[in-house]
């Protein structure tokens, strides 16, 4: 997995510097011999001009070795019909021949390259969303090399590209963009609970979950080699990662000022970049590697089960299935009337579908309704839209019902998405890199 500048980092600027890409047009992808170096070349950029134009940044590529096999392939038969062409054109210099024919014994024969060589011809499954047409997919996340997000991307596509991106919103866009195939968002911590902003993006933009991640967090104190514990007199990270290790820092002694930045591993970054031998950053393993930090610390999370939840978003739902576990994630909101969220509740209770998760967010278009009280005037009611998680794929009867159900009682209801459910044994947190 190389390392990245941070610079290369995709910035909300450099999304709006780039070209208004060309709608998704299915026939560009007709497969001519011609075409295809140049396609796997390109990769996921194939469908999207504003990509090759603008240069997107250089990302980490999972696979071991970076290209896989079957781009490789292709390249060597696409290298083989290429340096046909060129003999091809000698030999017609020489004969005058037409396209293809070669004179051999004084007969003219087709010149056709090696069974073996041969590219076999597309099939349905080359044509399916995920990864493109056999390229590498692309995944946008929040942060810098070395940051969680990042980790959670190699987890739910080992052979992905990740794409650093300096904000959540800009990581939605590479995917609206098509700059990116998929966005990782984390959605909420075992200790610091749901990360808010991040419910609130999903409702903003009209992206699917289509996949989640469970990935346990090992969180290490990084600072420049040669510097002390004794030495700090501040420590860095993102909000989510200084309040997971509060307790523990307090007992390491350092009770020394926190300051919020945007990712961990951005911590890290920062503190190499500006040689600070007074700041500690809290962020991974791998982060101290790619910045050359020492760990001063290891481990650090206040519990070692830390955990941090992450969905997968793209701009294509995927098909549910019933032959292995699925969590389907909603997001509705009421007018008014009683009980409306038991009755929502029990639409799920009466068909033994258990919930895994319920969040609720205020309402930003009516975060307030008045109500009419006889007694004392009129009251002011916050109003809040509400996130539920339920264990059963939406091509399951029991959850369409239940849908069908929830929809009479509700004013406004989104399936965000019907995906996978991670179903990774827990283990300890423990960095392996
Ligand atoms: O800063 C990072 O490294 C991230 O990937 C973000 C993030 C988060 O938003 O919660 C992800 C996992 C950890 O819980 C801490 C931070």
């Amino acid at each position: 997995m190389q390392s990245l500048a941070p610079s290369s980092t995709i910035s909300m600027k450099s999304i709006m510097r780039t070209p208004s890409p060309l709608p998704y047009n299915p026939h560009r992808f007709a497969f001519t011999v011609k075409s295809a170096a140049s396609r796997f070349d390109s990769a996921a950029n194939a469908t999207n001009p504003a990509v090759s134009a603008s240069a997107p940044a250089p990302s980490t590529n999972f696979a071991s070795g970076g290209v896989g096999k079957s781009r490789a392939d292709w390249q060597s038969s696409c290298a083989i019909l290429a340096s046909k062409v060129v003999s091809q054109q000698q030999n017609t210099e020489k004969t005058g021949g037409a396209d293809n024919i070669t004179v051999v014994n004084g007969h003219k024969t087709l010149d056709l390259v090696p069974v073996e060589k041969i590219p076999k011809p597309l099939t349905i499954t080359d044509l399916s969303p995920a990864p493109m047409h056999g390229s590498t997919l692309r995944v946008a996340y929040q942060g810098v090399p070395g940051a969680y997000s990042e980790a959670a991307a190699g987890k739910a596509y080992p052979e992905c590209d990740a794409i650093p991106c300096d904000q959540f919103e800009v990581a939605f866009q590479a995917v609206e963009l098509w700059i990116a195939d998929r966005a990782v968002l984390p959605v909420e911590n075992s200790l610091g609970g749901s990360i808010h902003r991040n419910y609130d993006l999903l409702l903003r933009h009209r992206l699917h979950i289509v996949g989640e991640v469970q990935l346990p967090v090992h969180h290490c104190l990084l600072a420049l080699p040669g510097v002390r514990k004794e030495f700090i007199n501040r420590v860095i990270s993102h909000p989510q990662a200084l309040s997971q290790c509060e307790l523990t820092l307090t007992k390491l002694g350092l009770t020394v000022t926190r300051e919020a930045v945007d990712d961990t591993a951005g911590a890290a970054e920062f503190v190499a970049a500006n040689n600070l031998r007074d700041t500690a950053a809290i962020a991974s393993a791998r982060a101290a590697k790619l910045y050359n930090l020492n760990i001063l610390a290891d481990g650090i999370q206040d519990d070692s089960s830390n955990m941090t939840r992450f969905v997968m978003l793209a701009r294509d739902p995927i098909i549910p299935r019933t032959d292995r576990p699925f969590k389907t994630s909603i997001v509705f909101a009421h007018d008014k009337g009683t009980s409306v969220l038991f009755k929502v509740l029990s639409a799920f209770a009466f068909r033994n579908i258990s919930l895994t998760k319920i969040e609720s967010r205020p309402h930003r278009n009516r975060p307030i309704r008045l109500v009419d009280d006889a007694n004392v005037g009129t009251a002011k009611h916050f109003e809040y839209m509400f996130y539920v998680d339920f264990e059963a794929s939406m091509a399951d009867v029991r959850a369409q019902n239940a849908l069908a159900e929830v929809q009479e009682f509700t004013s406004f209801l989104r399936v965000l998405g019907s995906y996978p459910m991670d179903m990774t044994p827990w283990a300890p947190s423990r960095e392996e890199d």
